[in-house]
């Protein structure tokens, strides 16, 4: 005679198959939280995943970018202007001075439309010999990375016809505030994966926001930018940036609430460092422990010259910051050995689509094999 449950039975296995049911259930998509300081790359990482894994940018969204591209140009060259002064800089003639007055009489907010006058004034300036001496010293005020690119571009820009390249997108600049996001699939083996990366604002003020997105992370992607040695914060002229990265690199590694996640730093903006050292710049000056570092006779075979060099010396600064021991008295540290855990180092130009393709295609990989994918589901 079959066993028949009284109600009560029934309704323990009804609910444990439910259980069951949302237990097996799990959400497979692979989340990738991008973190770094302002202009490390982060946002510049996102657009190479939509031009690699969905359909990169149609003319229409092209156009929408140009507003962006002008106001780059704009607050590039206003900012060249200024600093001539304030740097005791001269111009090379009358014509730039006279160039120099129209700018600076214009609003902070680029022109609608780039009109002959403009784009006549805005090229003397690029080609004066005092505004390139000033350029030069960009270092010591806050100017766009992408200056040079858009001033060296500027007639093609000035076209009337002008629609943004992916080049142009990619150099292209705006400040994120709050969170985005961009969700993808990558064909893996015979099927596909599912990822989603995270973009966050890298100010200082924007970082509160952080924590929001912590939960089931996978991977964090932590951009720091090997250029900015010489250079301080925009939010805190006394602070280096470099310096404010490294520390926040450290906050970023004993966050217990990303303990489980894995770490990959891109160890971003080499070709701007390898441009500012072939330029005279050196890390030295800025950090007197690259002096003791270049001693040390078991980075010597791989490092040529002082490039290669800095870079070593940068993403030595991140090994030691990821074996220190860590204070265990705050409440937002992990509080298990680092032992177990890794950290993986790639050098990057977030600008250059086939490097991120082959570096991602890496990481990819990387987060897919076990020991990461493990880790992250046994968050929370
Ligand atoms: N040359 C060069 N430029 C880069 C590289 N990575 C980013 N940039 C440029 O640097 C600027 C800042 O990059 P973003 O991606 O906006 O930086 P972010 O980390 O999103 O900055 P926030 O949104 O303020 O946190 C942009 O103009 C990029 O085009 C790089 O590797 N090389
Ligand atoms: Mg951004």
């Amino acid at each position: 005679m079959a066993h028949t449950p009284n109600p009560k039975q029934q309704l323990q296995t009804h609910h444990h198959m439910i259980k069951d049911l949302s237990s097996n259930f799990k959400d497979t998509t692979v989340k990738i939280l991008l973190l770094g300081t302002a202009e490390s790359g982060k946002t510049t990482i996102i657009k190479q995943m939509r031009i690699l894994h969905i359909n990169g940018f149609t003319d229409d969204e092209r156009r929408e970018k140009i507003p962006e591209i002008y106001q780059n140009i704009h607050d590039s060259i206003n900012q060249l202007v200024m600093h001539m002064g304030l740097l005791g800089l001269r111009f090379g003639s009358c014509t730039s001075e006279r160039s120099a007055n129209y700018i600076l009489s214009l609003p902070a907010e680029a022109p609608e439309y780039f009109n002959e006058e403009y784009c006549d004034h805005v090229t003397t300036l690029w080609n004066d010999v005092g505004i390139r001496a000033c350029y030069d010293r960009s270092n010591e005020f806050p100017l766009l990375d992408s200056a040079k690119y858009f001033l060296d571009n500027f007639a093609r820009i000035c076209d009337v016809d002008y629609i943004p390249s992916t080049e142009d997108i990619l150099h292209s600049r705006k400040v994120t505030t709050g969170i985005t996001q961009i969700t993808f699939r990558v064909p893996v083996g015979s099927g596909e994966q599912e990822f989603r990366m995270y973009d966050v604002g890298g100010q200082r003020d924007e970082r509160n926001k952080w924590i929001q997105v912590f939960e089931g992370i996978q991977a964090v992607l932590f951009l720091i930018s090997c250029s900015e040695f010489d250079q301080n914060l925009r939010e805190d002229g006394n602070q280096n940036r470099l310096q404010e990265a490294l520390n926040l690199f450290r906050a970023v590694w004993q966050n217990r609430f990303l303990a489980s996640a894995g770490l990959i730093v891109f160890l971003n903006k080499y070709d701007i460092m390898e441009r500012k050292i072939r330029a005279g710049k050196h890390i030295v000056d800025y950090f007197p422990d690259f002096e003791d570092f270049c001693k040390r006779p078991q980075q010597q075979q791989s490092c040529f010259d002082e490039c290669d060099w800095t870079k070593m010396f940068i993403k030595q600064k991140m090994i030691d910051i990821t074996q220190e021991q860590f204070k265990r008295n705050s409440r937002n540290l992990c509080d298990f050995s680092s032992a177990e855990r890794e950290c993986y180092y790639h050098f990057t130009v977030a600008t250059d689509t086939r490097c991120i393709r082959d570096v991602f295609s890496d990481v990819q990989q990387m987060i897919l094999s076990e020991n990461m994918t493990m880790a992250g589901s046994t968050l929370f």
